[in-house]
C-alpha cells in the first residue's frame, strides 16, 4: 500500500462519527442540572464506563502527557478487552484520537478525529484506540477506567505504519 494510501487525516470530531467506538464527553451535548441550591450546575451522565470480570473496578487517574510531533507515526495501536477508557482534558487545547474498527480480532483502517476544546473521549471496552496523544503542548487529563486483576491490554503492531494529519496540514 502506498504512502499516501497509508495517509490518515483527522476529521472534526462528532458524537455521530465516534459512536462504534465510544462516547464523546462533551458538555454542551446535555442541558446542565442545578446543584447546591444553585451555587453549582452539573453535567450529568456524560458517559458510562463499563467494566468486566471478577474484582473489576472503575478507578480514576491523573496524566502528564507530552505532546507527540505531527503527522502522528502511528505504528501500534492497543485495546482493552476488561473495560471501558476515559481522557478527560484538563485544558482547553485539542489533542487526537485514533480509533479502528476490529476486524476478525486486528485493527482496520486507522479514523482520526481531533478534539474540540475540552472534548473528552470514553473509548468503549475492547476499542482498539492509539495512545493518548496530545500535541502541541504538554496536557494533564483525567483517565478514569478499570482496575483490578486480569489483563487489560491487548496491542497490534501494524507491519506498517500509518501517517496521521491534521486536515490542512501536511
Ligand atoms: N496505558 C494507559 O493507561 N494509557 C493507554 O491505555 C492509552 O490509551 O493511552
Ligand atoms: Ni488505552
Amino acid at each position: 500500500m502506498s504512502a499516501d494510501a497509508r495517509r490518515i487525516v483527522a476529521q472534526p470530531l462528532t458524537a455521530a462519527a465516534f459512536a462504534p467506538f465510544g462516547t464523546v464527553i462533551d458538555a454542551a451535548a446535555v442541558a446542565p442540572r442545578p446543584m447546591n441550591a444553585g451555587m453549582a450546575r452539573r453535567f450529568h451522565d456524560l458517559a458510562e464506563i463499563e467494566v468486566v470480570g471478577e474484582g473489576a473496578r472503575v478507578v480514576i487517574g491523573l496524566v502528564e502527557a507530552q505532546p507527540y510531533r505531527l503527522p502522528l507515526r502511528l505504528g501500534l495501536v492497543e485495546r482493552h478487552p476488561l473495560g471501558a477508557q476515559a481522557f478527560l482534558p484538563l485544558s482547553a487545547a485539542p489533542f487526537l484520537v485514533v480509533v479502528c474498527p476490529d476486524e476478525e480480532g486486528r485493527p482496520g483502517r486507522p479514523q482520526a478525529f481531533v478534539t474540540a476544546p475540552r472534548q473528552g473521549i470514553c473509548y468503549a471496552r475492547n476499542t482498539w484506540h492509539g495512545v493518548l496523544t496530545p500535541y502541541d503542548q504538554p496536557q494533564d487529563f483525567v483517565v478514569v477506567d478499570r482496575g483490578g486483576p486480569g489483563v487489560n491490554l491487548e496491542e497490534h503492531t501494524f507491519a506498517e505504519p500509518w501517517t496521521v494529519h491534521l486536515p490542512g496540514l501536511d
